[in-house]
């Protein structure tokens, strides 16, 4: 692996390895988050370890361990007076040691971008510390050491830190800490959303100490709570607040100017505003950490740095023939992510929007790339389809009227309904007297709690009309150019007569530009591969494209 490593006699500038993907510089931020525990004020703390101390290895040099980057005359003195990029790197990028030194040598790549560096947990830290968190609350106190995920856990940070050549101090007190939590969890046999959202945070505190470790003298650590991200005490979900913007650009933009270093901060994580607690954003979480971090800084780019070439035309886990996006709007971005493609945090996009921040998504692990550029507009006239987004497990209901209510009245109780019971829904299809909704499984947390809710809603919706539960459906979301609505009707039709699949509902928005069919779940995958050949893969365009084009 290759790791830059700099020497104190080596110039100060290095040469960029990513070309940049646009006409101008890649500008962005990077967040490597650190903390020294979860829980208490941690103020901004400088790093005064000696870089000349620890001597700097090619990665890997025979002991396994991969020597920190030898930072001498590379101060950030110099550099400018701004922040100009965020770089946020998921827990694909950091799920080991030697990634760790790659995203380190791809940041030091461009010491004259200036970036903020936002990281998330290592690897599948979040999901092992939910898991763990489940199993204390079942396993009795005596047990905890047992749980196989908090092992994994503790086995990854450590094995990092050692191979990175680091001391296993940088992260033993929260280790120790989050070993009490557990067992805390398991005398209390409950873990409340709260205790919950303050288990996972110390993923990303963890790695992004580590990181920061590693880097050595030219970073900062932040815990993103610590610095203003002032959120909803919605745990689990919590939205950020306006005071985060202004408070956030304080911190970081001041303490740069005092010194400026690389900040690292923790990708996903906030405080709430009431309880003062650590909250987490939503799984994925940090990419919005990251265009938060954009916007209030009004940096250049927003760079989001995954294990994916960038957006692509549909998840390459369902169908691994899915081609780059090279562009997206911001509004398209969104569409996809609310319906579900992983690659981007739902309300990410939001604060990029609002400031005008283009956002690149990038691979870590292919830096060369040109990834998918995020912009407020792009040139639509050649655009029919931009990405196909499958939600699988999706609950449908069908709701025809006993016109006990006046046709007025109907569809107004039912959604009054839906607003009691906090359930979300997803697709609508209407008439005056019957509506076909579908249920978005991710507001629901655990298995007996998706029963009890959809029998409380039908009971409720049984009083006004007859109610059928349909399971096991799925959503396959059409984004593409609303310019093309008809097109992408006729070709989809065609591809569904072709397959003989029943489609159960279709619900398209006005102005919005994305049509979402529900077909049965057993008929999702195939289908998806169908419409992605027909729309990506045709090499030709067919008779009725290319004379919609032309008349277009
Ligand atoms: N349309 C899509 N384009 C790219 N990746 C997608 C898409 N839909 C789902 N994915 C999945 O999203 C993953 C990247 O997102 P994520 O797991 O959040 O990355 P990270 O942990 O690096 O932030 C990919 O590995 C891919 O499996
Ligand atoms: N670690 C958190 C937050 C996050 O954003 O992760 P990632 O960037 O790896 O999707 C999660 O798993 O949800």
């Amino acid at each position: 692996m290759a790791i830059p490593v700099r020497s104190a006699a080596a110039p100060r500038r290095l040469v960029p390895s990513i070309p940049p993907a646009s006409s101008g510089h890649v500008r962005g931020l990077a967040c490597f988050g650190t903390r020294t525990g979860p829980r208490g004020a941690r103020g901004l703390s400088m790093v005064v370890a000696d870089s000349t101390s620890r001597r700097a290895k090619q990665a890997d040099g025979g002991d396994g361990v991969l020597g920190a980057p030898v930072l001498g005359g590379l101060g950030m003195e110099g550099l400018g007076d701004q922040l100009s990029v965020v770089m946020k790197f998921g827990g694909s990028s950091v799920s080991s040691a030697a990634r760790m030194a790659e995203v380190a040598g791809l940041i030091l790549t461009f010491p004259e971008e200036r970036p903020v560096v936002v990281l998330s947990a290592m690897g599948k830290t979040t999901n092992n510390l939910l898991l763990a968190g489940e199993k204390a609350v079942g396993c009795g106190v005596i047990h905890v050491s047992e749980i196989e995920e908090w092992n994994m856990v503790k086995s990854l940070h450590i094995k990092t830190v050692d191979e990175l050549g680091l001391p296993r101090s940088v992260i033993q007190d929260m280790l120790d800490e989050l070993e009490q939590l557990l067992k805390g969890i398991a005398m209390m046999k409950e873990l409340t959303p709260r205790t919950s959202d303050y288990l996972v945070s110390f993923g990303e505190c963890m790695s992004t100490r580590i990181f920061s470790a590693y880097l050595n003298k030219i970073r900062v650590k932040y815990d993103a709570f610590d610095i203003g991200f002032i959120t909803t005490d919605e745990f689990g979900n919590a939205d950020i607040l306006e005071a985060t913007y202004p408070a956030v650009a304080k911190r970081l933009h001041g303490d740069w100017i005092q010194d400026p270093a690389i900040p690292v901060v923790t990708g996903f994580l906030g405080k709430g505003w009431k309880s003062g607690a650590v909250t987490t954003l939503g799984r994925g979480g940090s990419d919005l950490t990251a265009t938060t971090i954009g916007k209030a800084l009004g940096l250049r780019e927003i760079q989001v740095w995954k294990d994916v070439d960038g957006v692509l035309t549909c998840d390459p886990n369902i169908y691994p023939h899915a081609k780059t996006v090279p562009y997206l709007t911001f509004e398209e971005a969104t569409e996809l992510a609310y319906f579900g493609a992983q690659v981007l945090h739902p309300q990410s996009m939001r604060p990029a929007r609002e400031g005008d921040i283009p956002v690149r998504v990038k691979n870590s692990y292919n830096p060369k790339a040109p990834g998918t550029l995020i912009t407020r507009q792009r040139d639509m006239d050649k655009v029919v389809l931009t990405s196909i987004v499958l939600k699988s497990n999706v609950t449908m209901l069908d709701i025809v009227s006993t016109r006990m209510l006046g046709q007025y009245g109907f569809l107004a109780r039912v959604f009054a309904i839906f607003e009691d019971l906090c359930i979300s829904v997803d697709c609508v299809a209407t008439s005056e007297v019957s509506v076909s909704v579908s249920l978005d499984p991710s507001k629901i947390w655990s298995r007996e709690l998706i029963q009890q809710e959809l029998d409380h809603v039908v009971e409720e919706l049984e009083k006004i009309a007859i109610v059928r539960l349909l399971q096991q459906r799925a959503i396959i979301s059409l984004i593409g150019n609303v310019e093309q609505s008809s097109l992408i009707l006729e070709k989809t039709g065609r591809v569904l007569r072709k397959s003989g699949v029943n489609v159960q509902m279709i619900s398209q928005g006005a102005s919005k530009v994305n049509m979402s069919l529900i077909v049965h779940d057993s008929d999702a995958k195939a289908l998806v591969e169908a419409l992605h050949q027909a729309f990506f893969e045709d090499d030709v365009l067919s008779q009725v494209e290319a004379e919609n084009l032309l008349v277009g």
